[in-house]
């Protein structure tokens, strides 16, 4: 039951658990092209507690998810009705590259903010306390005090985890994305580059189309002269270059493969020392990255903890059997589970 307010006509708790579900499956899709923003999702409700719309921030410097929303509402005639804001992400209270989000929120007819996850920043926290000031303060609920909505309060921080990794440890989430095959090894049959399923390829494309950055190592790049671009899903339109680096000691990479890659939208960096890697990227923005390398890089990673999730792709029969280790927040389980709202 909601507590109730002046205001609060809804008896259930599922319009709101709607409105979370359809601002978080959105801001899915926008992983991977927001950096160094978070990706951020809000749905506005009306007093019945129906969607009028939802809104995505859809990369840094365009207008944050809470202003996508009210001006969606404003363009289709509906911002009158709106009286419930669902947001991922604590709004913003400061002036960066857009106008704070309070502000736009306490300047339309909403009157409860439902708030996934407090912001981590201290330059753009404080949009709650904001939103409830008097005079004309609005309503606020964080989902961490709903127990009822704790898997939403936890598909909140997946979303955020990314984002929250590099501004809170100066690294960014880093994701391994290990095949094996039925044999346990990691080496392809020759001629290939792969082995495993086509459904296991959509979702590798997927997360590569998620992440900012590709750590690999100069054996898989030797080995292999793989791609890495994201073909079996639409990647982003527009998206800002990709990273890419190679870790490689001894000055092995071919230059001609780095000029190709370069030719295909990658800044392509390497490093001899890996331990170095996700500092280097955080200093770039990078909120997410995933590792794609071979079994010598990987037992490096494995040893020094370098990674926040490992999915493990094994070749079963015709199917193949996926695990993903990881934290309670993890983005690429949110990722898998929201799979559908990518080809939309
Ligand atoms: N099944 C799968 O998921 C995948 C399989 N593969 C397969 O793996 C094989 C290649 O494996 P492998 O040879 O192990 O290649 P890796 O991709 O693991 O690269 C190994 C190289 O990384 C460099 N390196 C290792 N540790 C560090 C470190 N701490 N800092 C900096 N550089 C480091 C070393 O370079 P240096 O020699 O300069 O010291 C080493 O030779 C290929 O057959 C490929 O097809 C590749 C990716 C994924
Ligand atoms: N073998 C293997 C993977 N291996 C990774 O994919 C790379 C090839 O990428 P591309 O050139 O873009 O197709 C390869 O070099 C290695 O990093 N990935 C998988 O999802 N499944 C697989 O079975």
């Amino acid at each position: 039951m909601l507590k109730q307010t002046a205001f609060s006509t809804l008896s259930t708790l599922d319009p709101i658990r709607d409105g979370f579900r359809a601002a978080i499956a959105r801001a899915v899709a926008t992983f991977g092209a927001t950096s160094p923003n978070p990706s951020v999702g809000c749905a506005l409700l009306d007093s019945e507690g129906r969607i009028l719309t939802v809104g995505v921030h859809p990369k840094a410097g365009q207008p944050h998810a809470e202003a996508m929303a009210l001006a969606q509402a404003r363009d289709t005639g509906v911002l009158d009705q709106a009286r419930m804001a669902i947001v991922t992400l604590e709004p913003c209270n400061h002036t960066g590259r857009t106008p704070p989000c309070s502000e736009a929120l306490r300047n339309s007819p909403v009157e409860h903010v439902w708030i996934g996850v407090a912001d981590p920043t201290p330059q753009a926290a404080g949009g709650a306390a904001r939103l409830q000031e008097m005079p004309g303060g609005r309503d606020v609920t964080f989902l961490k005090d709903v127990p009822e909505l704790a898997d939403l309060y936890r598909d909140c921080r997946a979303l955020l985890a990314p984002f929250q990794s590099r501004v809170t440890r100066h690294r960014p989430w880093i994701s391994v994305k290990q095949a094996l095959d039925r044999d346990s090894s990691m080496i392809p049959p020759v001629g290939q580059t792969t082995f495993t399923s086509e459904a296991s390829l959509m979702l590798a494309h997927r997360l590569r189309r998620a992440t900012d950055a590709i750590i690999t190592g100069v054996g898989t790049v030797l080995a292999d002269k793989p791609r890495f671009t994201v073909r079996r899903v639409q990647d982003h339109v527009g998206r800002a270059k990709r990273l890419l680096v190679v870790c490689d000691r001894h000055g092995r990479l071919p230059a001609d493969w780095k000029a190709e890659m370069e030719q295909s939208g990658f800044d392509v960096l390497t490093s001899t020392d890996l331990l170095a890697v996700p500092a280097m990227l955080a200093d770039r923005g990078v909120n997410w990255a995933m590792v794609e390398a071979g079994p010598a890089l990987l037992k490096t990673v494995s040893e020094a903890g370098l990674w926040d999730d490992w999915l493990t792709i094994r070749k079963d029969g015709d199917t193949d059997h996926i695990t993903l280790q990881s934290r309670d927040e993890s983005p690429l389980r949110l990722l898998r589970e929201n799979a559908c709202s990518l080809e939309s």
